[in-house]
């Protein structure tokens, strides 16, 4: 994905927030956006995620599905907090149990089980923002757009977002975010997006990713379990059931199992799959 000559400006004549932007967005990057109080940030990760449009210039090869956690969450809502998430879950292509299962799973982890069946308008602030996360936690997007996710969330949710992130960025979603926290996923991220009036640097950090191929394989009846300690797999990840393209017996009893290895190891992991009666290798794609 990338950006192309991106510029905004809000009216007619209002000034120009965004000005001129040329970013390349990798798949699987993380993507941090640094600057001041009203250099154009929040524009930007509203155009990168569809949620506006740019007045001039364009966004290339955007992947269809995308989450976002927005700088301001709408809690005006007729739901629940575990009714809510259930929606969009079915909205984001869950079938079957898993838009409740997902929606309770994640308000667990975040802490935020014992409010799951308050309406959200009721919701304290930072309880109705452990909503606006795990909304975006749902699915499986290819593009993850966070807002200062962090701000309001206690510091055990804080935690559990940062993980929730880097399980994304490990499945290969492209993530990008703000956070007023200097050390937020330091050491983590690709690329620094700098914001001066509208204007971005792009500044590749260089972290050296290991190039890796992600295999998908179905029928596998043990699920992941074992996989990781194959050498040079460095995650093997049940396809949440009932997801589109997902496998469909779920608990990973002949769902699909998606196994991210180091490039190098590749030959011998795929060698050791195809080995095992039953699996079929449905895909194999480089990260
Ligand atoms: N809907 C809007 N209508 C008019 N002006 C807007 C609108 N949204 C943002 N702006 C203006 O665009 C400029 C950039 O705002 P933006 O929210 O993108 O900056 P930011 O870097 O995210 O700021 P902050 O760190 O304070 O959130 C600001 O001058 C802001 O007042």
């Amino acid at each position: 994905m990338r950006l192309d000559g991106v510029g905004k400006r809000y009216g007619l004549r209002g000034p120009w927030v965004v000005r001129d932007v040329g970013v390349e967005l990798p798949e699987g990057a993380l993507i941090r956006a640094v600057g001041g109080n009203g250099s154009g940030k929040s524009t930007l990760l509203r155009i990168v995620v569809g949620a506006a449009r740019p007045t001039r210039g364009r966004v290339v090869d955007a992947p269809e599905r995308r989450a976002y956690v927005p700088e301001r969450f709408a809690a005006e809502l007729p739901f629940t907090a575990r009714g809510y998430l259930e929606h969009l879950g079915r909205l984001h292509g869950l079938r079957g149990p898993e838009p409740a299962r997902r929606a309770s799973q994640l308000l667990e982890r975040l802490g935020a089980g014992g409010f799951a069946d308050r309406p959200v308008e009721e919701l304290s602030k930072g309880s109705c923002q452990k909503v606006a996360v795990a909304q975006a936690f749902l699915g499986d997007p290819g593009l993850l757009v966070l807002d200062e996710a962090w701000t309001g969330l206690d510091q055990a949710a804080r935690a559990t977002l940062d993980t929730l992130v880097e399980e994304r960025s490990a499945a290969g979603t492209t993530v990008v975010f703000v956070d007023h926290d200097p050390v937020r996923l330091a050491g983590r991220a690709d690329a620094h997006w700098t914001f001066t009036d509208g204007r971005v640097v792009d500044e590749r950090l260089g972290r050296t990713r290991r190039r890796q191929v992600r295999i998908t394989v179905r029928g596998r009846a043990a699920g992941a379990k074992g996989l990781t300690e194959l050498p040079g797999v460095q995650e093997a990840r049940e396809r949440e059931a009932g997801h589109e393209g997902g496998g469909g017996a779920g608990g990973g009893a002949g769902g699909d199992v998606v196994v991210t290895v180091d490039q190098d190891a590749s030959d011998d992991v795929l060698r050791s799959l195809l080995g095992e009666p039953s699996v079929h290798v449905e895909e194999v794609r480089p990260v």
